[in-house]
């Protein structure tokens, strides 16, 4: 049995599964996540952090409302629009960058569209294929994309991945303005903990699989306004806490 429904107003994201199974090749259950919860208030950035095959994308799965099976309830904020950025950026290939953003978001008028391309210095590939873009250049439009839909949650599946250290600071700090900017409930997924304690309001910690949460840090002083040593600190306990789950 499971509830996946907007909360309205200015509701937190509230995640409470008590399992997820996947099937194995032979038919038996894999059991992916159990007892997982987590709140994520209204207008802050989580990060989701958790050892590889952990569970991270079944529960990124659930949360987008991709994937229904599961025991639970997953409550979002507000009306419940979700902007997705995938690991993959999944752009149309025979349409330009401007299409591709038109069409996920029929709403989005032609100045709205053309802001978001300017804010992720994107204006002049507005008519350039996704085939004739870089990588970094493709997330950049993925992002411009999910945001076009005015998301009442923003969910990020390892952004960063497969990215040159520089093109990955580089998005890594046009999302940390974008989440200061913009106040968008935002999840990030990703097995970086440097990345996270740089993005976050509030750090998920995951144990191994079956994934659940086990702890939570909450950054007092976030993103710019945090100094090297919390960031150093933060990330010290979260290499704590991610190497007592594996025991
Ligand atoms: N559709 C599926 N059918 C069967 N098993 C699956 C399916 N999807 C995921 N799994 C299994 O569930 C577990 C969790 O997978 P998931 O992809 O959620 O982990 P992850 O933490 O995102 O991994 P990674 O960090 O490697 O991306 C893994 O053991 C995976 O093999």
């Amino acid at each position: 049995m499971n509830d996946t429904s907007p909360a309205g107003g200015a509701a937190p994201l509230d995640v409470a599964i008590a399992h997820k199974d996947h099937r194995r090749a032979d038919g038996r259950p894999l059991r992916a996540l159990e007892d997982l919860r987590l709140a994520l208030p209204f207008g802050q950035a989580g990060a989701v952090v958790g050892p590889s095959g952990c569970g991270k994308t079944t529960l990124l799965r659930l949360i987008a409302g991709l994937d229904r099976d599961f025991s639970g309830h997953i409550h979002l904020p507000a009306h419940g629009r979700l902007g997705m950025v995938f690991q993959e950026p999944r752009l149309l290939p025979w349409r330009s960058v401007a299409d591709n953003i038109r069409i996920a978001a029929p709403g989005a008028s032609e100045e709205e569209i053309a802001a978001l391309l300017a804010e992720l210095s994107l204006a002049e590939h507005a008519a350039h294929f996704p085939g004739e873009l870089s990588l970094g250049l493709a997330r950049r439009v993925s992002l411009a994309r999910a945001l076009a839909v005015k998301p009442d949650l923003l969910l990020l599946d390892e952004p960063f991945v497969s990215l040159d250290a520089a093109l990955a600071r580089d998005l890594r700090e046009r999302i940390a303005a974008l989440i200061d900017e913009k106040r968008i409930t935002t999840l990030i997924v990703t097995h970086d903990i440097a990345e996270a304690v740089a993005l976050a309001d509030r750090i998920f910690l995951l144990s191994p699989r079956p994934a659940r949460v086990v702890e939570t840090l909450e950054i007092e002083t976030p993103r710019k306004r945090m100094s090297p040593e919390t960031a150093r600190a933060l990330e010290a306990r979260a290499h704590a806490a991610l190497t007592a789950a594996h025991r």
